[in-house]
């Protein structure tokens, strides 16, 4: 099943001198249980594009569509239920209430808008023993490490069971083993739970741990690289893409694979 469907996406900031084209006729989708990153170097249009799948911006022309649905035809309060239901989100920056604690950060897209669900322990339960948070949820952020942090953050994006999760540089604001441990946390979830991961990264390490990589430039399709070997092969590859990419290369059309 496909969920995300993107169609000759095209965004253009300002106008007439100062006119920037952010994205430029960008076509791609994502299936069901897909593991995707979004590569490309600065500027290519990498958060307009999340920016237009969350709805917080809105396209030039063409269209996207997710979970079957479009979003142009989306109403404000249709938008706002869209980010609620279909969307979970993961920031660097992690996004935690100080306040709140652990469990109840996680729970938070469940108890903000009535009525809050039965099974509400049942999920968070789950997503608690799925990213090892058990002996953590009566904590408050500030008493969690970094990573365990984010791994609250990754709970927190999945306890609706929503159709896509989208990352953006999850593993900026973490030292390595860290982000070698939320990166494995996100692969099981994506084995083992059929989460679909759509993530933003300048990180070749990071987006090794993807089963495909798209790259943008100049905000249109470059390449993909689809991973069917070793993570240190794709990570070999994803590096020789960048390289290609900076380089001013040109290679678009059928995907790689290694
Ligand atoms: N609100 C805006 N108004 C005008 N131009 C914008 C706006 N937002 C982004 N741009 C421009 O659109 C282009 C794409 O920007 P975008 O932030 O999507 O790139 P990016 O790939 O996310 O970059 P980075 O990796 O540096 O975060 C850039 O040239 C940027 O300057």
């Amino acid at each position: 099943m496909r969920v995300v469907d993107v169609a000759h996406l095209t965004k253009i900031y300002g106008h007439r001198l100062n006119r920037v084209t952010a994205l430029n006729d960008l076509s791609f989708h994502i299936d069901a249980g897909e593991f995707v990153g979004i590569m490309g170097p600065s500027g290519a249009g990498k958060s307009t594009l999340l920016n237009t799948i969350a709805t917080i911006d809105t396209p030039t022309s063409g269209e996207v569509i997710v979970a079957g649905q479009s979003l142009s035809q989306f109403s404000e309060s249709e938008s706002a239920r869209y980010r609620r239901e279909q969307l979970g989100f993961i920031f660097q920056e992690f996004n935690l209430i100080p306040d709140l604690t652990v469990a109840d950060n996680i729970t938070l897209p469940l108890t903000f808008v009535p009525p809050v669900p039965d099974d509400l322990d049942t999920r968070l339960a789950r997503f608690a023993h799925l990213l090892g948070l058990e002996s953590m949820l009566t904590r408050y952020p500030e008493q969690l490490s970094l990573g365990q942090r984010q791994r609250v953050a990754a709970a927190r994006a999945m306890i609706s069971n929503p159709a896509l999760i989208l990352a953006d540089e999850p593993t900026g604001s973490l030292d390595s083993m860290a982000a070698t441990e939320l990166l494995q946390y996100l692969t099981k979830l994506n084995l083992e739970e059929d989460v679909t991961i759509m993530m933003v990264t300048h990180d070749a390490f990071t987006a090794s741990f993807c089963n495909r990589i798209i790259f943008i430039r100049d905000g249109s399709y470059f390449a993909e690289v689809t991973r069917r070997g070793p993570r240190q092969q794709f990570f070999d590859s994803i590096i020789d893409m960048e390289a290609t990419i900076n380089g001013g290369g040109k290679r678009r059309g059928p995907s790689d694979t290694f």
